[in-house]
């Protein structure tokens, strides 16, 4: 069996710099046209100026003959200047400015501390120019459950945020929950979100599956059952208001493999593939190519892309592991099957 689609983008990537940049960027170029990519640097990309410095490395580091095309983002600190959204929207290569609550993920020191309280001029700007805010959707209370964050968040945040500034465009980030993927659905136009492959495909018993599996530890965390049959429920659901977003976050072995281990899960080698397992889950093939290649870009507002890849239902061995800086990556499903392959691309 075949399946041929609008080649896919991926609204929210993460390409590292340098040495790891090399390493990770022709898993997704091979696949996807376009990508959100993340502004998680150390330092961040906080600054029009260095997202362009930026995207540069990520054209420069591309395989030959590639014309995949990097779509930046902005990290919105406490300090983010107003006047830094109009020159953003000027350059025509920044995308959307991202919300990152400080301390709620990896490299989010530098995020935001109170959202209403030090970023509203800023937040007025973009709504005014229709500039997307991207939402990690956790909060950092150490008080509240780590299962709850999400949750929590919506009506901590992102009801107040709607409700001062109703016509900002939101993406609600990497969806985790029942509640999220609720108050999407019956949120306005404005408001959209993105949906990991690795959340529709696992619950959080994967955490702890014959013992404790860094890799599969990601934030915001896999949720019970209930919650991924919501999150795949919505995404085959036919709304627009849905699209992919992989949230492919590469981290070393030996940085996984670790007393305190990094949060993030690398599924970029075989992202389209595992997205359509998860599709072909529940018998919703037919919804794929919406999910994948035209909500993303409609919601952005940027033209669908022309071209096609095919996949074919095939099993293949993902490998055990991939070269990355100096060590190694261990992506997804390392060692185990997939059943869809990615052949034309
Ligand atoms: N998703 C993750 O678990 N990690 C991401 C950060 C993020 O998207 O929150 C990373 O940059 O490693
Ligand atoms: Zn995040
Ligand atoms: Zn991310």
């Amino acid at each position: 069996m075949e399946l041929t689609l609008t080649r896919p983008d991926d609204w929210h990537l993460h390409l590292r710099d340098g040495a790891a940049l090399a390493a990770v960027l022709p898993h997704t170029a091979r696949q996807f046209a376009r990508a959100i990519v993340m502004p998680n640097l150390k330092p961040p990309v906080t600054t029009t100026a260095q997202a362009l410095a930026y995207r540069e490395r990520i054209l420069a580091a591309l395989p030959a003959g590639s014309s995949f095309d990097p779509l930046m983002v902005l990290y919105l600190t406490d300090k983010t200047p107003a006047e830094e959204i109009a020159r953003a929207r000027q350059s025509g290569v920044v995308q959307a400015v991202k919300l990152y609550p400080a301390g709620a993920t990896t490299n989010s020191d530098a995020g935001v501390t109170d959202l209403l309280g030090r970023c509203a001029d800023t937040l007025s700007e973009m709504e005014r120019l229709g500039m997307p805010l991207l939402v990690h959707g956790e909060v950092t209370d150490p008080t509240v459950d780590v299962f709850d964050r999400e949750a929590v968040f919506i009506d901590r945040v992102m009801q107040p945020l709607l409700q001062r500034f109703p016509r900002l465009r939101v993406v609600f980030e990497h969806i985790t929950t029942a509640d999220a993927a609720q108050f999407v659905q019956q949120a306005p136009d404005n408001v959209a979100a993105t949906l990991t492959a690795h959340h529709l495909l696992m619950n959080r018993n994967a955490l702890f599956t014959g013992g404790i599996r860094p890799h599969h530890y990601c934030l915001p965390v896999l949720k019970r059952e209930r919650h991924r049959e919501a999150l795949l429920a919505a995404a085959t659901s036919g709304s627009r208001k849905f699209f992919l977003g992989t949230d492919s976050a590469p981290h070393a072995k030996g940085a996984k493999e670790h007393a305190c281990g990094c949060a993030g899960m690398y599924t970029a080698l075989s992202a389209i593939e595992l997205y359509a397992e998860a599709f072909e889950s529940v018998g919703a093939l037919d919804q794929l190519e919406a999910f994948a290649s035209f909500n993303g870009p409609d919601f952005y507002q940027l033209p669908r892309n022309q071209e096609q890849i095919t996949l074919r239902k095939e099993r293949w061995t993902v490998p055990d592991s991939l070269p990355y800086d100096g060590d190694v990556l261990i992506p997804l499903r390392a060692g185990e099957a997939v059943d869809w392959r990615l052949v034309t691309a």
